[in-house]
């Protein structure tokens, strides 16, 4: 007879655009720094890296200054929570058989971000889940059951990651094409739990057949 194996399902968390706000807090700063330029409202953003845009849109002394926002001290502990991400990701953890995990690429371009992301996590979700941290540039190499991440396109040296990627929505990927993946909108109208009820009941039926 098969064996219940009490197996949990691990579920990976990016951090800029899923938990935090770097579009917003990108624009804010540069409108505050740069009030007479030109600048990309958030429902006009497209495509991943703003610095593009703004290269494409308005020349690359626009996108330098962009990049330069981002590459400063400070800015990555300063960004805003996305609405209702830590609460959700505190009840997602909480649930029966589930395990977070906070995976994010680090900006080598910036001194500061390493420890500013593990601040904002200290900050925001509390000291023990500091613990829960993966900061790595190839998240294909995580073992792991569901990644939910803004980016569209995640690729790494593993071909075949073992986790499903769930696209976060954010401004610059609204019009992504993203093939058979699945979406989630956001945090606040709770449709995370019937994605994660969706993945558990999967987990259940292998456990059983395994
Ligand atoms: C340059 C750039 C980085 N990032 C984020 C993605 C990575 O974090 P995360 O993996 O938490 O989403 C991090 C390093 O590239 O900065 C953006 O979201 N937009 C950008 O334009
Ligand atoms: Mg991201």
């Amino acid at each position: 007879m098969a064996q219940w194996r009490k197996e949990t399902l691990r579920v990976l968390v990016d951090m800029d655009m899923v938990l935090c706000d770097f579009e917003h807090h990108l624009l804010a700063e540069f409108r505050s720094k740069y009030p007479n330029l030109p600048y990309i409202p958030l429902s006009k953003r497209r495509g991943f890296y703003a610095k593009d845009q703004y290269d494409k849109t308005f020349g690359s002394n626009s996108g330098d200054k962009i990049m330069k926002i981002y590459r400063d001290a400070g800015f990555f502990t300063n960004l805003p929570e996305i609405p209702n991400a830590v609460k959700a990701v505190k009840e997602m953890n909480d649930m029966n058989l589930v395990d977070v995990y906070i995976c994010s690429s680090p900006m080598f371009s910036c001194n500061t971000c390493l420890t500013e992301k593990a601040n904002w996590i200290e900050n925001y979700l509390g000291h023990r889940w500091v613990e829960k941290l993966i900061l790595i540039k190839d998240k294909t190499l995580i073992n792991a059951d569901v990644l939910i991440d803004d980016r569209p396109e995640i690729t790494g040296a593993n071909k075949a990651p073992h986790w499903e990627h769930v696209v976060f929505t954010a401004c610059h990927n609204s019009f992504s094409e993203i093939g058979q993946k699945r979406r989630l909108s956001g945090w606040t109208d709770g449709s995370w739990r019937e994605l994660i009820s969706t993945f558990l009941k999967q987990l259940q039926i292998n456990n059983v057949e395994s």
